[in-house]
């Protein structure tokens, strides 16, 4: 899948790394990126540089402040680095100004803790309108939302709404959301935070699913456990800085 399907990500191609290139194989790179936000003169990421390739999953672990969700407030441009240098699929985030910038959410799934669900929305209808707002034609919605569904082990509560179901449950219809486009990206922001452990391994489970599939993941998480039962690299940041990169996974703060 990699290469093929998800080549759609690849926009302009005058920019782009030759195919096959160690280039080509990266999906999120950092070149001595700062963030300093202007309100506060916080420096939330530092000189950060770092590279995660194409189809890896990744841990972003670090205390609370240490610039996790400014990592990804980057990647989706909800925030502009005030320095450095990104580049998500070989592009340089600042190819996508202005009208352009939807275009590079819409192949980024996310799985925040504030993603809510719609309420009036059914499971169905939920995970449904990722699919009208990414204009993929109505005819492919049934088959698509119920894969998502179904791959998040929710495929008999379709018709059910957000209230009627459990919080675990609606964990899974916010990735059943962010994977029905098929996203070539995935990035999660503590996405097993109101969650317990049961729940909590059964999303793992379901993330590292959407992974095998060549959907690259980033998790930043809390959760030592699972960090260390589900073991993939992991990248430490300390105040804005990596300051550990373990291939092998673990948590070590
Ligand atoms: N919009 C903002 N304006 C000003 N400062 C901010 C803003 N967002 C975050 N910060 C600050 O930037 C630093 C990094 O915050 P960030 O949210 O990236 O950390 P985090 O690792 O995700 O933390 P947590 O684990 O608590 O979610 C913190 O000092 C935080 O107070």
């Amino acid at each position: 899948m990699l290469g093929g399907e998800h080549d759609f990500f690849f926009i302009s191609t005058a920019l782009l790394p030759a195919r096959g290139s160690p280039e080509e194989r990266r999906m999120i790179e950092f070149s001595r990126v700062s963030l300093k936000y202007a309100a506060t003169q916080t420096l939330a990421l530092d000189d950060l540089s770092l590279t995660i390739r194409k189809g890896e999953f990744v841990y972003l672990v670090g205390h609370s402040g240490a610039g996790k969700s400014s990592f990804m407030n980057i990647i989706l441009k909800r925030a502009l680095p005030t320095g450095g240098e990104v580049r998500v699929a070989g592009q340089p985030l600042s190819h996508y100004r202005g009208r352009r910038t939807p275009q590079l959410r819409r192949h980024i799934g996310t799985i925040f803790q504030d993603n809510l669900l719609l309420d009036h929305l059914s499971a169905y209808d939920n995970v449904a309108f990722a699919l009208r707002v990414t204009g993929v034609p109505g005819r492919e919605w049934p088959g698509r939302v119920t894969a998502a569904l179904r791959t998040v082990g929710l495929e008999h509560k379709q018709r059910t709404l957000p209230v009627q179901l459990s919080l675990g449950e609606q964990q899974r219809v916010a990735i059943a959301r962010a994977i029905v486009s098929d996203p070539p990206l995935l990035l999660a922001d503590e996405p097993t935070g109101n969650l317990d452990p049961d729940n909590s391994r059964e999303v793992l489970r379901v993330l590292q699913q959407v992974n095998l599939r060549g959907t690259t993941v980033v998790v930043a998480t809390h959760a030592r456990d699972l960090v260390e039962t589900f073991r993939h690299r992991t990248l430490t940041l300390r105040r804005g800085r990596l300051v550990r990169d373990d291939a092998l996974g673990g948590y070590a703060l």
